[in-house]
């Protein structure tokens, strides 16, 4: 019998860590560098934040959101160039990065019916991908995908982290943009289920004062490093 042409074997990449850290945009050009699939968690919290949102839904009621959790069809887009989400079908990439969404979504995605719901999706596409994955996240070298062949935490100061956030909103100020990032971290660390944290497997990479360049080459050599040895 002949042998099937040797190709790359799929790789599954998490990377976690706080707001502002660079899982985005790193996550991102590592997937696009080395043709990966790409997975922003972050955004699927969102958009069912949003959906709970516009639906009416108590979010300060555990059990209210907790019954709505199968509700809303959420379909994420996992090209690295230009990834996508959809609720119901319609494009909501712009509507889930509103303040009012951003000051919700964690009490959101503390529900673990919630949680429950949008890891079944995200393992579904990680065990989908093709030629592989990086998944970026809070929780997805814990608990999505533990068995990942690479797995990074990424930090960065407080300082670094609220400046690179303000830089994107604009007019807004950064003593108001660090406390709420903060608070966010906050309640994201300590909730029950699956909260934000290191795998104890993870490599930590702090960000604080080093290019996006220098973080985007950090993560593809450890890829390649992990792909290598497979
Ligand atoms: N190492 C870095 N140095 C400077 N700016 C950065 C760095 N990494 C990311 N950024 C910028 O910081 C902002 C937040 O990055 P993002 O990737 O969205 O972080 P996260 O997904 O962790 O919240 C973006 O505007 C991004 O361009
Ligand atoms: N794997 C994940 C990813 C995000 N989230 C939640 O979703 C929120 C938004 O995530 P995000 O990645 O879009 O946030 P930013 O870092 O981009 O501001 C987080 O604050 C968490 O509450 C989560 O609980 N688990």
């Amino acid at each position: 019998m002949e042998k099937a042409a040797r190709t790359a074997p799929a790789v599954i990449v998490a990377i976690d860590g706080p707001s502002g850290t660079g899982k985005s945009s790193t996550s991102k050009a590592v997937a696009a560098q080395l043709g990966l699939s790409y997975l922003d968690t972050g955004a699927q919290y969102r958009a069912i934040t949003w959906w709970m949102v516009n639906n009416g839904i108590d979010i300060t009621d555990p059990s209210a959101i907790a019954a709505a959790a199968e509700k809303p069809e959420i379909i994420s887009g996992t090209d690295p160039t230009g990834p996508t989400i959809t609720v119901d079908g319609a494009d909501v990439a712009g509507p889930i990065r509103t303040q009012e969404v951003t000051s919700k979504v964690s009490a959101v995605s503390a529900v673990p019916e919630v949680r429950a719901r949008i890891t079944e999706l995200q393992r579904s596409l990680a065990g989908s991908a093709e030629h592989g994955i990086v998944v970026e996240g809070r929780d997805i070298g814990t608990t999505v995908l533990p068995d990942a062949d690479l797995k990074v935490f990424l930090t960065a100061s407080p300082e670094a982290r609220a400046a690179r956030r303000s830089g994107e909103l604009k007019g807004s100020d950064i003593h108001q943009t660090r406390e709420a990032l903060l608070k966010r971290d906050a309640a994201d660390s300590n909730r029950k289920t699956s909260p934000l944290a290191k795998a104890d497997d993870a490599v930590e990479v702090d960000t604080s004062d080093l290019t996006l360049q220098q973080v985007i080459e950090c993560v593809v050599t450890l890829v390649e490093e992990k792909r290598a040895a497979k």
